[in-house]
């Protein structure tokens, strides 16, 4: 069995002759939040269309809980709770009735809408017609209709989009708390890393189609440092670390290390103190998430 709850193979959609999604593999653990990340027209939408059974992949396989999409439709999509696009409800009722709409067709029980108001912080608004609700109260109450069911996997497309840094936060903290207490692996996407990054365990990032990285956010971090050594003797450093496959440039008076792990600097260090040159300094340039997910997503470059 799969330690994976969503798993694709080669995911694939075209449209005519374009490329909306290309070959994705996609790996999601359970308890896990995925931040699916990528510009706008990416693909992130389409993909999470097909792993919800909206969009008939052109090539390609999903599994979901172990269990092929194409046999087990009914039975996986019974577990999962989607935000995907804006959701629309009827003005002229208030939260709670919308709820109670959509919990009639899902059938159950009638104390789910209250725990899920309570969830999404809407309980003081619930008898408000949603005409009057505010676009971060619509979206809330989107994310609290996912929840009804209370499903094994939620994916929410974009729940933060249009929303104010308060309202975007207050979704950050209640998603936050879905797989701890409620045992949910969720996949959210976005097109700002910021956005996600404090509270996904786990990302992919997608351009023009193509999954250019999948891992834990902070190997995404390392894999892009940038290491300064401030040494006595620039050219011979240079050249001991070329002639034992550590690359680095010099610049502005340092060697610089492009994506080196720890040990890599420390192997570095080591060799340049051992032939008795000083290391004066060891510094790493902070770059944020962001500056790295826009050299990614923004040049076209691949992990
Ligand atoms: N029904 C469709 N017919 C033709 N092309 C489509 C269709 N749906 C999506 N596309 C194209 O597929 C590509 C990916 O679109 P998608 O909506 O999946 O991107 P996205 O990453 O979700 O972007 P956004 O954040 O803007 O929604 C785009 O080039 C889009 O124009």
């Amino acid at each position: 069995m799969s330690q994976y709850i969503v798993e694709t193979q080669n995911l694939t959609k075209k449209y005519g002759d374009h490329f909306s999604v290309k070959q994705l593999n996609l790996k999601v653990k359970e308890g896990e939040i995925y931040g699916f990340l990528g510009p706008n027209g990416a693909g992130k939408t389409t993909t999470l269309k097909m792993l919800l059974g909206l969009v008939k992949p052109t090539e390609g396989k999903i599994k979901i809980f172990n269990k092929d999409l194409n046999i087990h439709r009914t039975n996986i999509l019974k577990n999962i709770g989607s935000l995907v696009e804006s959701p629309s409800y009827y003005g002229h009722l208030t939260g709670y009735e919308n709820l109670e709409v959509i919990r009639r067709l899902i059938n159950v029980p009638k104390q789910n809408i209250d725990e899920v108001l309570e969830i999404v912080r809407l309980t003081n608004q619930k008898d408000k017609l949603v005409k009057k609700y505010s676009l971060g109260m619509k979206q809330r109450l989107g994310i609290a209709a996912s929840l009804l069911a209370y499903p094994k996997l939620l994916i929410l497309d974009e729940p933060t989009n249009g929303l104010d840094p308060a309202g975007i936060q207050e979704i950050r903290e209640l998603i936050k708390q879905l797989p701890s207490k409620y045992g949910m692996t969720v996949i959210i996407s976005s097109h700002l890393l910021s956005e996600i990054d404090q509270i996904a365990t786990q990302v992919g990032i997608i351009q023009k189609g193509n999954l250019i990285f999948q891992d834990k956010i902070e190997k995404l971090r390392k894999s892009k440092s940038i290491v300064k050594m401030r040494v006595s003797n620039l050219a011979e450093s240079y050249r001991i670390l070329q002639s034992n496959n550590i690359i680095s440039t010099i610049k502005n008076g340092c060697l610089v290390l492009n994506n080196c792990d720890d040990e890599k600097i420390a192997q570095a260090n080591q060799l340049i103190v051992t032939n008795h040159i000083s290391v004066y300094r060891i510094e790493e340039e902070r770059r944020t998430l962001e500056d790295i997910f826009l050299e990614l997503t923004g040049k076209g470059g691949s992990l």
